[in-house]
């Protein structure tokens, strides 16, 4: 148990003049030193050095100590021993009208106010904050009044009121039963009780003070830390003295000279005490140990009885000495400052609060009881009112704190409902907040390129099997598991085209080892659509992705109760994750215990990478923790998981509703795409491909629908022309078996991020039944070439039309010059595009899903639509992200040559960042 041996922390705070005060100022202050200042051959000591001496006489000081400046001197750091688990005490002494009352309350105003509104405020904000954590902290407050040597409670009326008695009891110390215990929830409820307390107080006007108090107001907080079967109880107590009164000063009479002689007489056994204390201090140094007749002292009175705690037992304490700075109150403050300085000399042993065991010490209170009801019942009619007195209170104390414990108890249940329906709706929205930013993250480039990096790392480096050009045989279909919509459910595998890490880690396995990857994707089940809507039948963990294809697909149910699931990269895990960064061997257990589902890391999570995260909050030991429905799980730094314990229909449409809007798509651009597959069969897998691929344009190349549009529109075009093209071809070159093809070539190398792909037509030459790329021109190359072709038809069979270039001229150089209608201007050949002698297939050119590396994302070659399309199986492009990209590929040649640079730096500088497509 922590324990502190302290001084009791005094400030002294010297008031403005008063009205009935002449201007003569006897005392300053300064630092920590109150000065008697002038002629006073009476009082010897001069000088009074305290914890802290605050000037309040005068606003336009420098070293003005304003209501807040008070506050932070002397009250704030009550805020922090009390949370830290000390009983505290704070008290106000002066003569009347020193101003006690106003430090200690304050006016209304902010500004204003005094240290307990300002104490009780930071000190709620800090239970706030605990509660907040999760904590189950309960606040309960009294107020009373020591009048006329009576203790009267402030919470209650007048008339109602039942006196309240102090008792002392061992375990529990200092005790008030029959007091009004208020249970506080909130600030606003505490200060309303504040100021109906204050309301009850007694006041009246004497000729010092024309709001005098005429008891001693306490205030108590008492903060109970509960946990499942023991309390932690600290309590802030805070007293405003009435003033010490002169009869002569105040020149009351009746009823208020009654109250002055109780006032003084209280305020004499209190400095007794003090005294007392002093010298028990000086004699025995740092002994914490209050001797017998100190203790007795403090019977003497009520207040006594009620502050003994503070001065003698076990608290913080701090004293703030209220003054008039006027030499006519010089002998009152005079005596405030001796009891100051007396304070000061006193240690206070505060020891860090116990727990105490709730059940034990009702238990021992309850043998107490049954103790003095033995007593009674063999005792003389003598003492038996006493022992009928002392059980009736250790009844009350007992019930008090059963009901107490029981109402915590109840609060505790109603605020775990309270977070689970606040983390239910956190995940939900987390949920949707992930739904809404899917699109932002697929343009993390950041990360896409920390994935690549890592699928780079751990993949097939492109220099293996690489084909004559350099470029890698990596054909889509290596990396593609295509969703058929017609597949049965439990055979269909995540669908690839994410950006995600585990989508592509996944991706990555499946074509490095699919072996494997089928080992852990066997004890996954995959939810079908007959599953809904009472789904999932026991508790379970659904992936979540950013990647709609990918997200709830993979479930894992904890189905046998009790049994604890193993969850790691590691093949003798139950549940085998892919092996992704912050995926460990054996990452964290998960098992079911009567429908409740728990989760415990595996070992001392260090690396932040391998970090467990369950709604947003690291999980920072090897402890089981408690799964509830739709709580959000992060494994690593790429497995996100929903927690579903119960069916539930609601988050599973939303998990699946994803899907559903995807397949509904625009309507439009159906549409379209069915324009441009019309004649042939649009098989589902087609349609969703071509689909995909056009969400692909419209997200990532396309920076606009209109432009989309407008790309869809030439392709449509473009296809008509081929056919325009064939036909012209076949009439005037039909020994070539010239053939054409509509391509999509896109800026890969000039690494801008949006921009609409270009079309362009590949020429190929039937040659012995193997068709050879002879030439590939860009859509307006074609264009005009076919307006050639068209020209030089006309000539064929009109020859009256004029001679035209040569629409293949590029392919004269090996061509014997074919038939009539068009003239060979050899010497005219000025496009660069010439390819001589045809080589294999260039390396600039991109399928155009490939082509999507514009995108930061690394989407999975989705089969262009291989009607309109037609793809270049085995072709790649590489990007260098830190290297400066060379401009747009005007000329194939240069793009060629700039691919070879490429990949010659790339393999030079293994540290040199590449993708392979
Ligand atoms: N620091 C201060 N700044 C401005 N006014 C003050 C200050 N301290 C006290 N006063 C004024 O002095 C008067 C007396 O103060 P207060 O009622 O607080 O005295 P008190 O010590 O509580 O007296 P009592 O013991 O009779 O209740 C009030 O009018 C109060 O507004």
């Amino acid at each position: 148990m922590d324990k502190t041996d302290e001084a009791v922390f005094v400030g002294v705070r010297l008031r403005p003049f008063l009205g009935y005060e002449s201007r003569q100022q006897c005392l300053t202050a300064s630092g920590k030193l109150i000065s008697v200042v002038g002629e006073f051959p009476d009082k010897k000591k001069k000088d009074f050095a305290f914890d802290c001496a605050m000037d309040s006489t005068d606003a336009s000081k420098p070293d003005y100590v304003s209501q807040e400046k008070c506050y932070e001197m002397i009250g704030r750091r009550m805020v922090q021993h009390s949370i830290s688990g000390y009983h505290t005490c704070l008290f106000c002494y002066g003569q009347t009208g020193s101003g006690k009352t106003f430090s200690f309350m304050g006016k209304k105003s902010e500004l204003e106010q005094g240290l307990l509104p300002r104490l009780l405020r930071d000190l709620f904000g800090e239970v706030e904050s605990l509660r907040s954590l999760g904590g189950q902290v309960q606040c309960r407050a009294q107020m009373l009044e020591v009048y006329n040597e009576k203790v009267r409670d402030l919470l209650e009326d007048k008339e109602k009121a039942k006196a309240p008695e102090i008792h002392v009891h061992p375990k529990v110390g200092v005790y008030v039963d029959g007091a009004t215990d208020v249970q506080i929830e909130t600030l606003e409820q505490l200060q309303k009780l504040l100021e109906t307390g204050l309301s009850r107080a007694s006041v009246a006007a004497t000729m010092r003070n024309a709001t005098s108090s005429r008891g001693h107001t306490l205030f108590r907080l008492l903060m109970e830390k509960h946990e499942a079967h023991t309390v932690v109880s600290s309590e802030v107590f805070c007293v405003d003295l009435a003033g010490r009164e002169n009869e002569k000063t105040t020149k009351v009479t009746g009823e208020n000279f009654v109250e002055l002689t109780f006032i003084n007489r209280s305020l004499m056994w209190l400095a007794q005490c003090i005294q007392g204390l002093g010298r028990q201090a000086r004699q025995r140094g740092n002994s914490d140990e209050v001797d017998g007749s100190s203790r007795a002292r403090f019977r003497n009175s009520k207040l006594t009885l009620l502050l003994s705690n503070a001065l003698a037992g076990n608290s913080k304490t701090c004293l703030l000495g209220t003054l008039s700075p006027a030499a006519v109150n010089l002998d009152e403050s005079y005596v405030t400052l001796n009891f100051a300085s007396t304070v000061k000399s006193i240690k206070v042993t505060a020891k860090r609060v116990a727990k105490v065991d709730k059940d034990s010490l009702i238990q021992s209170l309850n043998e107490e009881l049954r103790s003095l009801k033995d007593q009674l019942n063999s005792a003389t009619p003598r003492n038996a009112q006493d022992l009928d007195s002392q059980a009736g209170f250790i009844r009350n104390m007992m019930e008090s704190y059963k009901a107490r414990w029981e109402e915590a108890q109840k609060n505790a249940d109603l605020l775990r409902r309270q977070k689970d329906d606040a983390l239910q709706n956190l995940a939900i929205s987390r949920w949707r907040f992930a739904r809404a930013t899917v699109k932002n993250e697929l343009r993390d480039e950041a990360r896409a390129d920390a994935a690549i990096e890592q699928l780079h790392l751990q993949g097939t480096p492109p220099s293996q099997g690489t084909q004559s050009n350099g470029a890698s045989p990596v054909s889509p279909e290596s990396f593609e598991v295509h969703f058929d919509p017609h597949e049965p459910s439990e055979h269909r595998l995540p669908e690839t085209g994410a950006s995600q890490v585990e989508s592509m880690r996944y991706q990555q396995s499946l074509s490095t080892n699919s072996a494997e990857m089928g080992a852990w994707l066997s004890h996954w089940r995959t939810p079908a659509a007959s599953d809904s809507p009472m789904w999932p039948p026991i508790p379970s963990l659904v992936i979540y992705s950013k990647d709609p294809s990918f997200s709830g697909r993979l479930i894992f149910h904890a189905e046998e109760e009790g049994r604890r699931y193993v969850l790691g990269c590691s093949s003798r895990c139950d549940f085998q994750l892919p092996q992704t960064p912050g995926i460990c061997p054996e990452t964290c257990l998960i098992w079911q215990e009567s429908g409740r589902l728990f989760l415990k890391p595996l070992g001392i999570i260090l690396l932040p990478s391998a970090a467990i995260e369950v709604n947003g909050t690291r999980l920072v030991r090897a402890e089981a923790k408690e799964l509830l429905h739709q709580d959000f799980v992060v494994l690593g730094q790429s497995f996100r998981f929903f927690v579903f314990t119960k069916p539930d229909p609601t988050v599973q449409a939303l998990l699946f509703s994803g899907r559903a809007e995807e397949g509904a798509n625009d309507e439009s651009t159906n549409a379209a795409i069915r324009g441009i597959i019309a004649e042939r069969a649009c098989s589902p897998l087609e349609m969703e491909r071509a689909r995909r691929y056009l969400r692909a344009l419209e997200e990532d190349m396309v920076s606009s629908t209109s432009s989309k549009d407008e790309f869809l529109k030439r392709a449509m075009q473009a296809r008509n022309m081929i056919e325009d093209a064939k036909v012209f071809s076949k009439a005037l070159r039909p020994h070539d078996g010239l053939s054409y093809e509509l391509l999509t070539l896109s800026p890969v190398l000039s690494l801008h991020e949006l921009g609409t792909p270009s079309l362009c037509i590949r020429v190929l030459k039937n040659a012995n039944l193997a068709p050879t790329e002879v030439a590939l021109w860009s859509f307006s190359t074609f264009q005009s070439r076919l307006n050639l072709m068209k020209n030089a038809y006309n000539r064929t069979f009109r020859p009256a039309t004029p001679a035209t270039d040569d629409p293949w001229r590029e392919m004269t150089a090996f061509w014997p010059v074919g038939a009539a209608g068009y003239e060979n201007h050899n010497a005219q050949l000025q496009h660069p595009v010439a390819i001589n002698p045809p080589i294999p297939v260039p390396v600039y050119r991109t399928q155009l899903p490939a082509a999507t590396t514009l995108s930061p994302q690394w989407r999975t070659p989705i089969q262009p639509f291989q009607i309109g399309f037609q793809a270049v199986p085995s072709t790649v492009s590489y990007r260098i992200p830190s290297t400066p990209a060379p401009s747009c590929t005007s000329s194939p040649r240069t793009a060629a040559r700039s691919v070879r640079n490429l990949e010659q730096a790339a393999s030079a500088s293994p540290s040199t960042r590449y993708r392979e497509i």
